[in-house]
């Protein structure tokens, strides 16, 4: 299979231009650029990679219902995730091995973030340390953890990530295991140059690095041991949203890990309204709740704030645009997205992404 996904794109004409005018123009153009087996890592969802194409699914079935004549011209994008202001409710996913993409891996991805005015998530498995991505970055980092079995190495990575300046701490729930991602087996057997995890301390030993079977208490751990507030991710079940916030999550990322964990998971769109609801009755509002997986377009931000996210986090897109311009291809995929927010935003009557109306959002055409 020579793309992540197989929808059909224009062919032939005569006009072909420069300038990729969507995220998706950005996808073959990464795949030129990338080692093949570094591709089919960063494409990879686990096993069939049912869930990985129902995210894309699940955000085409969905129809938006535009309201008319609201005098809406300039829509107001900016937002705040746990407070900290953000020019669109549109952050980088935490992700391992920048360094697949470019060879300036996060450094490069945290000032393409910073320039389009949004905040990243540098993942425990970054190829730059958190340091070298702290000095780096242009706006706001959340350091996502994952818990291996060295609780040691996880609470050095904490103290780490706090020093290095990040507002936030992102536990990986969906990962007691890594997910098996064939597509990725079946070329090669190791990642080539630029997947070392630049961030892991040298006193750790292998057996020390298989993910640990967390439980909720290991939440309770974490939480006694920084003051950050944590963000839980990779939820799905609205009884376990419910238990996140009575573990004092301050947020929840609604995920399916881009389709390369469970397969058979529900698109995370899906699971998106039951978990806001729950949410909603056990924190009374206060916890936030983000979606990712398949957000491709500014329609899909839109659907998944009008279904009651606070804001969007983008995984591969993010990496397309790493791969093909560096920091700018990161700004500009960001930008992309926020200007096609903006545009639904207009054709849709909505001034302002706070409060966006759940019936803006059908199953089906009315
Ligand atoms: C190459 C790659 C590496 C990833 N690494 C991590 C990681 O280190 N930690 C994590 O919590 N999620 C990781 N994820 C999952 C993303 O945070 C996110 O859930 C997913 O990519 C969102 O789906 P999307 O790619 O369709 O936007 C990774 C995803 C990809 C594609
Ligand atoms: C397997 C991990 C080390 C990185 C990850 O979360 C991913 O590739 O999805």
């Amino acid at each position: 299979m020579s793309r992540c996904r197989g929808a059909a794109r224009p062919r032939g004409g005569s006009i072909s231009r420069v300038e990729p005018i969507s995220v998706l123009d950005y996808e073959p153009l990464a795949r030129e650029r990338m080692h093949p087996a570094a591709w089919a890592y960063l494409c990879a969802g686990a096993e069939d990679e049912v869930t990985l194409r129902e995210n894309r699914a699940a955000f085409e079935r969905l129809r938006l219902v535009p309201r008319v004549l609201r005098g809406v011209s300039a829509p107001d994008l900016r937002t705040t995730v746990l407070g900290t202001p953000v020019e669109a409710p549109v952050l980088v996913a935490p992700m391992g091995v920048h360094g697949l993409a470019h060879p300036e891996g996060e450094c490069a991805s945290a000032r393409g973030a910073g320039e389009a005015g949004t905040l990243m998530a540098v993942s425990t498995v970054s190829s730059r340390s958190i340091e070298e991505v702290s000095a780096c970055a242009t706006g706001p980092l959340w350091f996502q953890l994952y818990v291996y079995r060295s609780r040691g190495l996880a609470e050095r990575l904490v103290r780490r990530a706090e020093r290095a300046g990040c507002r936030a701490l992102v536990l990986t729930a969906d990962s007691p295991r890594w997910g098996r991602k064939e597509r990725f087996l079946r070329v090669a057997g190791s990642l080539p140059p630029g997947a070392d995890a630049a961030s892991i301390d040298s006193e750790v030993g292998e057996e020390d690095l298989a993910p640990a079977a967390l439980t909720w208490e290991d939440v309770a751990w974490l939480r006694s041991v920084s003051s950050l507030p944590v963000v839980l991710k990779g939820v799905l079940h609205p009884e376990d949203a419910v238990l996140a916030v009575e573990h004092g999550a301050a947020g929840i990322v609604v995920s399916n890990h881009g389709g390369r964990q469970l397969d058979g998971a529900p698109a995370s769109i899906e699971a998106l309204p039951a978990v806001v609801e729950a949410v909603a009755g056990a924190s009374g509002g206060r916890a936030e709740v983000y979606l990712d997986g398949g957000v491709r377009r500014g329609t899909d931000v839109l659907k998944a704030l009008a279904l009651g996210a606070r804001a969007v986090f983008v995984g591969r897109p993010v990496l397309w645009g790493l791969a093909v311009g560096g920091a700018e291809g990161v700004r500009r995929v960001l930008g992309l997205l926020r200007g096609e927010l903006e545009h639904a935003m207009a054709l849709c009557g909505q001034a302002s992404v706070g409060g966006l109306d759940p019936e803006l959002v059908s199953r089906g055409a009315r």
